[in-house]
């Protein structure tokens, strides 16, 4: 049924409702030096750097997991994803923040294990005890040449990557969430029965506006983390009905993650489909 499905998800301001890397330097007490550097050196490198600062400072990287953990996610979004997983979808996040940040985050609210691939910048703890951080992409040997995305990371290379692969052999139907510039290229990449769905009011948004014909799969906007769960189960329902799943399958699976009874819902808004 769902298996069809294959679930993107960009993680700072679509899971998370900031920039990580932004709430890590500043709850930390390093937006200054972060600002003084940033016009010197690229943004990964500077992270690095920021996290190299507070370990000779004494700061460990628990500390910088426990300001990880106080991250604020989209309300509903962690019950979106849950209920993407249960119904079978794969689910992936394509992300230009780092892996120990976004692994941190999702496995302390339960999400870990939702998602089959986080592809993002690297990151490690060392021998020291200090956490390293790297880009996707080595653009010091080589860019990846495209001209919308920044030099670390270009995500629609990974679309065309997870595009490519024995995953879409079967043919899988994307469905896309982000809220930035870097969600704009693989927006691009996407066809005409995939759906995008950037936050409303936020760059991607705005570029997709700016000239909705260059965009082939359908869009649909979310303004705020209701509207993210509401859209998202009913594109999903949208696809399993059509391939012969019916609604009340769906809901069984879908209320078990949700905190309100389908009985105390009236008519679920699930069966409301827009078209
Ligand atoms: C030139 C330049 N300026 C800024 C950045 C960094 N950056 C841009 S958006 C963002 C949040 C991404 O997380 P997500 O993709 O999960 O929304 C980050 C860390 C960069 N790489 N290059
Ligand atoms: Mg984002």
């Amino acid at each position: 049924m769902a298996d069809a499905i294959l679930v993107v998800f960009d993680f700072d301001k679509t899971i998370i409702d900031c920039d990580s890397d932004n709430w890590v330097v500043d709850e930390l007490g390093l937006t200054d030096l972060f600002q003084r550097l940033l016009p010197t050196m690229p943004w990964n490198t500077l992270m690095d750097k920021m996290m190299a600062e507070l370990h000779s400072s004494g700061r460990s990287v628990e500390e910088i997991a426990d300001c990880l953990r106080r991250a604020p996610v989209i309300p509903r979004a962690a019950e979106a994803i849950k209920t993407a997983y249960a119904l079978g979808c794969e689910l992936r996040v394509v992300s230009d923040a780092n892996v120990f940040f976004i692994e941190t985050i999702l496995k302390h609210h339960g999400l870990l294990e939702c998602f089959t691939e986080i592809n993002t910048n690297p990151s490690y703890v060392d021998e020291e005890r200090r956490l390293r951080i790297f880009p996707h992409h080595d653009f010091i040997t080589c860019s990846h040449g495209c001209g919308l995305c920044p030099p670390n990371m270009c995500k629609g290379k990974v679309i065309d990557r997870i595009q490519a692969s024995g995953f879409t052999k079967g043919k899988k139907q994307f469905i896309y969430l982000g809220d930035g510039q870097g969600d704009y290229c693989p927006s691009l990449r996407l066809s005409e029965g995939d759906y995008m769905m950037p936050r409303k009011n936020y760059p991607c948004w705005n570029l997709i506006c700016s000239n909705p014909q260059l965009l082939k799969p359908k869009v649909h906007e979310w303004s705020n983390g209701e509207e993210l769960e509401k859209i998202l189960l009913q594109l999903i329902r949208r696809s399993i009905t059509a391939n012969g799943i019916s609604a009340n399958q769906f809901l069984a699976v879908d209320c078990q993650y949700r905190s309100v009874p389908v009985s105390d819902r009236g008519l679920p808004w699930l069966l409301d489909i827009p078209h």
